[in-house]
């Protein structure tokens, strides 16, 4: 069963080794006591920088957050220094990886061929990609929604034609909105994340969740209801309580829905 809620964070670089742990073992403790992890219809996942992954699947170990790497290497094995390949991520027990941040596209120069050549890796080891997308500058919610189902295709397409269709989810960013004081709209998010839903459903990729990130804490869940798949949480997952004032929003939505009301 899909789950109805998804919540993931990429810490960045922001934090070092013990404060990750630390970190870490505050998350998990709030998770464990929070009703809106008890139904399992909440998915989590929590992005560390790569020493720290193992860490980091300690603290969480029995509690339902998944751990995962912010990027990985489209090979499974071989000469290529300072890679670390998706086998790897997969027998350590990470679930999930996150491909094509904009800040890897902008930095590393990432290509829509390495990112679709990654996402082919992922789903070959059994971890579900949190491929992102989203447009550089501001434009339409229409526009956005071309943009992006472009992008999806463009990552998926490939391992599609391998026959590889296992889970993904897409995490629409909009660039502009990344690092920023406050995310895009929620009207315009609730838009675009519906809209490229909706595409990605009636085609070949079949039915995706879509998550929003950039600038996203504490209140935007709520503002956006059930218009996005849930959130993909950087800067402002920092604080523990800000990441518990998202659950109890995630809890709140979920139940609405579950009444019938969401
Ligand atoms: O890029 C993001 C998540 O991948 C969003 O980061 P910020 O929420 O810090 O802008």
């Amino acid at each position: 069963m899909k789950p109805e809620l998804t919540l993931g964070v990429s810490l960045k670089m922001y934090f070092g080794y013990q404060q990750t742990l630390e970190w870490s073992r505050q998350i998990a403790e709030i998770v464990s006591h929070h009703p809106a992890t008890r139904d399992g219809n909440i998915e989590l996942f929590v992005f560390p920088s790569l020493p720290a992954i193992a860490g980091t699947l300690e603290a969480f170990r029995d509690t339902p957050v998944k751990v995962g790497a912010q990027n990985m290497f489209w090979e499974d094995t071989g000469a290529y220094t300072g890679e670390v390949s998706g086998a790897m991520l997969h027998e350590m027990g990470c679930g999930y990886v996150e491909i094509g941040h904009a800040e890897r596209r902008r930095y590393f120069a990432e290509t829509d061929r390495q990112i679709a050549d990654k996402t082919t890796a992922a789903l070959r080891n059994q971890l579900i990609p949190v491929i992102c997308m989203g447009e550089a500058e501001r434009c339409s919610a229409a526009e956005a929604i071309e943009q992006a189902v472009e992008q999806a295709h463009q990552a998926l397409g490939p391992a599609e034609k391998l026959g590889l269709t296992g889970d993904a989810i897409l995490a629409y960013e909009p660039q502009w909105a990344i690092g920023a004081k406050e995310p895009a709209s929620a009207e315009f998010i609730g838009e675009v994340c519906q809209g490229l839903a909706e595409r990605l459903a009636r085609d070949a990729s079949g039915a995706r969740r879509v998550i929003y990130g950039g600038s996203a804490g504490p209140g935007l869940l709520s503002q956006l209801g059930r218009r996005s798949g849930g959130l993909f949480l950087g800067r402002f997952s920092h604080q523990p309580a800000a990441y518990k004032a998202i659950l109890d929003e995630a809890f709140t939505l979920l139940n609405a829905s579950t009444k019938g009301n969401g």
